[in-house]
């Protein structure tokens, strides 16, 4: 890809402090190192499953958009593939959470992730446009994916109970989807007035912030 190209990587460049804050945050170096306190992955586990329930409907709303909006069949493709997977992802962390005795009935969401939470939700609105929308879905899986990927590549001394959790974001086929993903919001942003582009730079940047929330709320006692 031709990075010079790309508004997406001119903003993880620009953001490189943000983006270093997010996705190497803390809690994700020490998961690598072998020094993360289990009681906040177990912690991350719980709140990351309210996360995900509610960002089932966010990625069905960027869906919808792109049937409506998009010219090119393949976006809504890639985006059906990621909503698809989100119902084994549920499963998963009901598995995850019964191996490590987390109650997912009994979680309260922190702050922070009610917040991410709404956040979410602002997006699922008609008036919303799709290159905004897939420019925060985008970011929102990279982050993930350049989190727990750092976590399993290269020397890491990460748990064996944690390598599944990371492989599940940091596999090489969650990487290309990541890819697609970054391949849609580029080609939709080129195009796109300045006063959407503008609003798309500030949603990556909000969702930068979110997410190093999220991981100081899961390593905070
Ligand atoms: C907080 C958060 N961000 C991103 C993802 C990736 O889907 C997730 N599961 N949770």
């Amino acid at each position: 890809m031709d990075d010079e190209q790309s508004p997406t990587a001119t903003w993880q460049a620009k953001h490189r402090e943000l983006y270093e804050r997010a996705t190497r945050h803390p809690f994700i170096l020490s998961i690598r190192d072998g020094t993360v306190d289990f009681s906040s992955f177990k912690r991350w586990l719980g709140q990351d499953y309210i996360f995900v329930r509610e960002f089932v409907p966010f990625v069905f709303s960027v869906l919808l958009k792109s049937w409506k909006e998009s010219e090119i069949k393949s976006d809504m493709e890639i985006i059906f593939g990621g909503a698809a997977a989100l119902s084994d992802e549920l499963s998963w962390f009901k598995n995850e959470a019964s191996k490590w005795g987390v109650d997912l009935c009994g979680i309260t969401p922190f702050t922070a992730n009610t917040e991410y939470c709404r956040f979410l939700q602002s997006f699922t609105t008609l008036d919303i446009n799709y290159t905004v929308a897939a420019t925060a879905f985008w970011a929102i899986e990279t982050v993930y994916q350049e989190s727990f990927s750092f976590c399993i590549e290269g020397d890491h001394k990460t748990p064996t109970e944690l390598l599944g959790t990371c492989q599940r974001w940091g596999n090489s086929d969650f990487g290309q989807y990541c890819k697609s993903l970054q391949q849609i919001a580029d080609r939709c942003l080129k195009k796109a007035p300045a006063d959407v582009v503008r609003m798309a730079e500030e949603v990556f940047v909000s969702v930068l912030e979110h997410e190093i929330e999220f991981w100081n709320m899961s390593s905070s006692e």
